[in-house]
């Protein structure tokens, strides 16, 4: 794997998944670096993976080929000004996973003409199983490229976009992806106990339908409309189940529901 020194401003949730990942996958724990106000969460990783930590955002960034912007949105504007000097003084590569955080916004915080990434992971990542849109600016080099996609394939796959703009639809698909499935589940473990069975005996039976259904879906070559017609034997059960989301439109309501994800991600774009 790449020797390529990485740097982690925010070392919560997202950031930890993918260090776990890297150093799952061999990445030298010694070319990994994060900070974070959190002196307990830095000690923490730095115990669990062997990690460097850095007494401060700027420290961190000084030795980086890739700083990877890992806090929430709303603190990114102070870090990333804060940190202009050392970012310009190292011209490192920069991967924002934050949402809603525009590269033009990036740009202007860090001093400019740095290579930008922008990047919507989602939480499944904390598996091992996440998914990642990827947009780059011009200013990023192949071998760069190749390297987000070695940090990121550490926890999921990605896919490259060719819009920024295209942030927004991957943001409102697999972003916030994770929680309709979670909705899904909660729907039918209630539906379930409705039916008479006890509480674990329905939420062990979705969970597991869950998980075995994504497996189908992902494992063998044969498509979810074709899995779902493979279920649902005519004149049966399935049918009768199927037939009652079609009348309550349910493709129209996840197609309603996907454009409202997208246009609030959009309008917190505009916020920056
Ligand atoms: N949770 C989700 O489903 C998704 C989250 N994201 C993005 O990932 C980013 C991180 O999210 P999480 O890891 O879930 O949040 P988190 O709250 O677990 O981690 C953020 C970390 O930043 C640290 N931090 C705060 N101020 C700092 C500063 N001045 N300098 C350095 N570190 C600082 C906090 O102490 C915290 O450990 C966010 O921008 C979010 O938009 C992206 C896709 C999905
Ligand atoms: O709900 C949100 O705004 C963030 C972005 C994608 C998932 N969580």
């Amino acid at each position: 794997m790449t020797t390529a020194t990485l740097a982690f401003i925010g070392a919560g949730n997202m950031a930890g998944s993918i260090i776990g990942g890297l150093i799952s996958n061999g990445y030298d724990p010694e070319r990994i670096i994060a900070s974070d106000p959190g002196l307990e969460t830095l000690q923490l990783l730095k115990a669990r993976f062997g990690i460097k930590i850095a007494e401060n955002n700027s420290d961190a960034v000084r030795e980086a080929d890739v700083v990877i912007l890992a806090v929430k949105p709303q603190v990114m504007k102070p870090v990333v000004t804060e940190l202009a000097p050392a970012l310009q003084d190292a011209m490192p590569m920069l991967v924002s996973i934050a949402a809603g955080i525009t590269i033009d916004s990036l740009n202007d915080w860090s001093g400019g003409n740095l290579p930008i990434i922008r990047c919507m992971p989602n939480t499944p990542a904390l598996v091992g199983c996440g998914a990642s849109g990827l947009y780059a600016n011009p200013q990023v080099s192949e071998a760069q490229k190749t390297l987000a996609e070695t940090v990121m394939n550490a926890v999921g796959i990605s896919q490259w976009l060719d819009s920024e703009s295209a942030i927004d639809a991957v943001t409102a698909l697999s972003g916030s992806g994770p929680a309709y499935f979670f909705l899904l589940m909660e729907s039918m473990i209630n539906a379930g106990k409705q039916l008479g069975l006890p509480p674990e005996t329905a939420t062990a039976l979705t969970l597991q339908t869950a998980l075995g259904a994504a497996r189908m879906a992902t494992e063998g070559d044969v498509e979810a409309a074709e899995l779902r017609r493979r279920v649902t034997s005519p004149g049966g059960t399935t049918e009768q189940a199927i037939n009652t989301f079609e009348q309550g439109e349910f493709r129209t309501l996840v197609q309603s529901a996907l454009d409202a994800a997208e246009r609030r991600s959009r309008e917190l774009a505009k916020q920056d």
